[in-house]
């Protein structure tokens, strides 16, 4: 701008009037509206119609709007029930202060008599964004892509273009990799709208969780490249220090197109159908008033693996002994709800170390870890807490050595790290976390979350009410086979092995043996004492899928066909982490945007619009560089 007003006005008017003419052509230029990272608009007044309405704005949700809306000639609606994101939500070690806010859905699970009896009420929470960016806004930000074999199994399983050279591509497409050493390999890409980097800051125990994998015989490598099994620093969607959320990512940079409406605050609370079963609207509730509008060519269901087949169900699909209980007609009698897969583990296993090296409240929630986040983007605050990742085979892993069964989160602190929050969050009995994890508080500790990557249990959302506000129940079903037991007990003791490792030796590292309570009876670290613990403290790590599963025509379990059209009716697809037929070995908010990018091309293509030559060019020099 400065060439431009020198060249205009000459030098000397440069020295003195700069700044007013800096504000009047900010001004005139609406730079903020043309920053494409500042904020997108809520939308006031709607269209009667669009050509699509995108129902949630998730993680999958904002890529398909935002993939849509790059044909100009097509309108879009993105309808979001939650708010937009904010400053605090943007900080990632304070990503568990989003849990419980306005921007969560504060769901939990119906009460059980075999797992999260630790939690109050025998019931575990289930956080989700209601916000836009969904999830995204409230996830630890870690970026997986779990396993080859995994997109391989879908393909097998009879979903054409799903495998694993199939899907690569769209992760490639997203990416914005901001590691050089990462993105001199083919698995990685830049310029895309996702920023993935390692944060920026990290505790002393991290390298010694690398160096502990390896004493284990573990290599050190990037999980999400050719191979999966080993330890990794966590990978994650933060740009400059901050969250990247699937909105700041995806929806920012393309606000200002005039065929992109986005309303928040606006909840679907049905899809409506004509008499040919086609699409043809959704009723929503905004500000508290009740709406209608309608599409010319599809409704996308996108509002995640709870929300998708609770809408799905008021609509008149789902299982119709259900629907017909509560009186809903049916349009399409299919398994919706089933299938509910989730990533579960062991909670709170604990380590003490003798020296001041770990992340404790008292040491990052001070006044110059605070200025050195707003000011240099850097520090304690940049990190999701999560610092390391590794991926393990126990002795019932598949013997290839490359489909490990069990995840590890390593992270520098613990229950008692931060206060009570973490129990606030996680929902402990006062007995558990007072008997615990209280006595811990001015300790110095670390933490392993062991990870069932494929549990064999799987559960069902049904519906509570005809009531849209009415939570859907959710029955996880955890531990229901004895095998996902079995494997997670190995897991614990591989999480043991690296307190025992010399690289957290030095560090003088033990596990916390205070017992639960309720396992008193059970010596600890034995099998009765961990499935004991595994059903107090059952840790979801908050990844539900697969509740409008994809499958082909034979398959009767199935949704949504491989082109994620719901069987049975016209116009709506469903396109989020629901539709994931088997959960993925890893974390699932890379995935769910991989699905995301890849319904667009599809959608596109479904409506003869010619194809870009961005995937092919990913998917030829993926090949050419192998
Ligand atoms: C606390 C937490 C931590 C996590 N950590 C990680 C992690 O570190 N790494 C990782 O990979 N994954 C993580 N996950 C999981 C991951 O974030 C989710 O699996 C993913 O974001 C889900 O994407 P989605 O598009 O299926 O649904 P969502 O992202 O949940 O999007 C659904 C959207 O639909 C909206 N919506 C729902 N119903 C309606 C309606 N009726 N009308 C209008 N809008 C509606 C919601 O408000 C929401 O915005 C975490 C999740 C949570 C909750």
């Amino acid at each position: 701008m400065a060439s431009i007003l020198t060249n205009l006005f000459g030098t000397s008017v440069l020295g003195f009037s700069l700044i007013p003419l800096l504000a009047i052509g900010l001004t005139v230029y609406k730079y903020n509206s043309l920053d494409p990272e500042s904020h997108p608009e809520n939308t006031q007044e709607l269209l009667q119609i669009y050509d699509f309405i995108v129902i949630g704005g998730g993680s999958a949700g904002a890529v398909i709007a935002s993939r849509l809306s790059e044909i100009a000639n097509w309108t879009v609606l993105l309808l979001e029930a939650g708010d937009d994101e904010n400053e605090i939500s943007d900080i990632p070690l304070l990503a568990g202060y989003t849990q419980l806010s306005k921007f969560d859905w504060k769901y939990q699970s119906s009460p059980s008599t075999t797992y999260c009896l630790a939690m109050v009420g025998d019931k575990c929470n289930w956080p989700r964004g209601k916000v836009l960016g969904g999830s995204s806004v409230l996830n630890a930000m870690i970026y997986v892509r779990g396993n080859r074999h995994d997109y391989d199994n879908w393909a097998r399983l009879g979903n054409n273009g799903w495998s694993y050279e199939e899907v690569l591509p769209y992760f490639l497409k997203s990416e914005d990799n901001r590691n050089p050493y990462l993105t001199r390999t083919p698995y990685h890409e830049t310029g895309g709208y996702l920023t993935v980097q390692e944060p920026p800051w990290r505790s002393p125990l991290a390298i010694a969780f690398l160096q502990a994998g390896q004493e284990m015989g573990y290599e050190n490598r990037d999980i999400n490249g050719f191979n999966q099994t080993g330890f990794m620093l966590s990978q994650a969607t933060i740009r400059r220090g901050s969250r990247c959320s699937t909105a700041k990512a995806f929806l920012r940079p393309v606000k200002n197109r005039l065929n992109l409406h986005i309303a928040m605050h606006t909840q679907a609370l049905k899809v409506l159908f004509n008499a040919e079963k086609r699409a043809i609207g959704v009723t929503f509730l905004r500000d508290g008033k009740q709406g209608i509008v309608r599409c010319r060519r599809e409704v996308i269901l996108s509002a995640g693996a709870i929300n998708s087949p609770q809408l799905l169900m008021l609509s008149g699909i789902g299982p119709s002994e259900h629907l017909t209980e509560f009186g809903i007609p049916v349009i399409s009698d299919l398994r919706v709800g089933d299938n509910l897969q989730d990533h579960v583990g062991l909670g709170g296993l604990t380590f003490l170390v003798n020296e001041q090296i770990t992340l404790k409240r008292e040491r990052f929630q001070t006044f110059s870890v605070m200025l050195e986040y707003i000011v240099k983007e850097k520090g304690p605050m940049t990190t999701p807490g999560v610092e390391g990742l590794a991926f393990l085979n126990t002795k019932y892993a598949n013997k290839s050595g490359d489909y490990p069964d069990v995840q590890f989160h390593f992270a520098p602190s613990s229950v008692n790290s931060d206060g009570d929050q973490i129990k606030k969050i996680t929902g402990l009995k006062d007995r558990v976390y007072n008997t615990m994890y209280k006595p811990l508080r001015n300790a110095e500790t670390w933490s392993i979350l062991p990870l069932l990557l494929r549990p064999k249990s799987t559960g069902w959302i049904r519906l509570k009410s005809k009531n849209p506000l009415v939570q859907p129940e959710i029955i996880p079903n955890y531990f229901t086979h004895k095998e996902d037991i079995d494997v997670l007990v190995e897991g614990i003791k591989l999480a043991l092995q690296v307190s025992n490792t010399s690289a957290f030796q030095r560090f003088g590292s033990r596990p916390h043996t205070i017992r639960m309570p309720g396992c008193h009876k059970y010596a600890f670290n034995t099998y009765e004492y961990w499935e004991c613990a595994l059903r107090h403290f059952t840790f979801t790590i908050y990844h539900p899928t697969s509740t409008c599963k994809m499958g082909p025509q034979r398959d009767p379990t199935a949704v949504v066909d491989p082109r994620l059209r719901v069987y049975g009716v016209k116009g709506l697809r469903v396109v989020d982490g629901s539709i994931m037929p088997t959960i993925v070995s890893g974390n699932p908010n890379a995935p769910i945007i991989m699905i995301g990018e890849k319904a667009s091309d599809i959608i596109k293509e479904d409506w003869r619009v010619k194809k870009k030559r961005s995937v092919e060019r990913e998917r030829t020099r993926f090949f050419l560089s192998k």
